[in-house]
C-alpha cells in the first residue's frame, strides 16, 4: 500500500498533459484528481476564454491563487494547475509549503502539435500562436526548471505511461510517497 502525503502539483506548459496525466496519476495513486482550471470554471460557472474576455487575465490569476491555497488545504491528491500558475512566486510559495511540484517537461513541437488545433486556450488567440507559445515557453521554462521534480515528456509515451513515469519518480522520494 502506497501512501501519499503532500499533494503533487502538476506543472507546465499549455499541452505538456497536466490535466490528463494528472488524471492518470491520480487514479493510479487512488487518491482524489482536481484541475485549478476546472475549479476557477466551476466557480464563475463561465468557460476560460469567457473568463479572460469578459474579466481579464487578472481577474483569472486572482482566482488561480485562491483555488490553489484552497485545495492545497485539504488532503493530499494530485492537482493539475494551469500553466500560468507556478509563475507567481506567491503561488509556489504555497505549493512548497504543503505540496510538491512536478515539472511535466515538453518540448515546443510536442507541445504545439497538442495545442494547435484547440481554441481553448486564450492566450494562443493571437495572430501568430505558434510564435506566441514559442514566446511563453522561453519566458517560463526558467520558472518551471523551480520546480522539485522534473518528468520529460515523449511524443511515443501515452497518458498511462506518462502517469507511470510520475509514480515512479515520486517512489523516490518518501517524503511524498511512503510505502512499497
Ligand atoms: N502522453 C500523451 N499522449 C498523447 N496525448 C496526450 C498526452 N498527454 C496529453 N495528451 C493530449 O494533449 C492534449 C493536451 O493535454 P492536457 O492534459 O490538456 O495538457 P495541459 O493540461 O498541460 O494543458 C490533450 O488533448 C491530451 O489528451
Ligand atoms: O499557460 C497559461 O497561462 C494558461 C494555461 C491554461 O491551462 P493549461 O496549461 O491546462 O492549458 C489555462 O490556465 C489558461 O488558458 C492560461
Ligand atoms: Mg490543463
Amino acid at each position: 500500500m502506497q501512501r501519499l502525503k503532500k499533494t503533487v502539483v502538476m506543472v507546465g506548459m499549455m499541452g505538456a498533459g497536466k490535466s490528463a496525466v494528472g488524471n492518470a496519476l491520480a487514479r493510479a495513486l487512488g487518491v482524489a484528481f482536481r484541475d485549478s482550471d476546472d475549479e476557477i470554471v466551476k466557480a464563475a460557472s463561465r468557460s476560460i476564454p469567457e473568463i479572460f474576455e469578459r474579466d481579464g487575465e487578472a481577474f483569472f490569476r486572482a482566482r488561480e491563487t485562491e483555488v490553489l491555497a484552497r485545495l492545497l488545504r485539504g488532503a493530499p491528491c494530485v492537482l493539475s494547475t494551469g500553466g500560468g500558475a507556478y509563475l507567481s512566486e506567491a503561488n509556489r510559495a504555497l505549493i512548497r509549503e504543503s505540496g510538491v511540484a512536478v515539472w511535466l517537461r515538453a518540448d515546443l513541437d510536442l507541445l504545439w502539435q497538442r495545442v494547435r488545433h484547440k481554441t481553448t486556450r486564450p492566450l494562443l488567440r493571437t495572430a501568430n500562436p505558434r510564435e506566441t507559445l514559442r514566446q511563453l515557453y522561453e519566458a517560463r521554462v526558467p520558472l518551471y526548471s523551480l520546480a522539485d521534480i522534473v518528468v520529460d515528456s515523449a511524443a511515443d509515451l501515452s497518458i498511462e505511461e506518462m502517469a507511470q513515469k510520475v509514480a515512479a519518480a515520486l517512489a523516490q522520494r518518501p517524503d511524498v510517497l511512503e510505502g512499497e
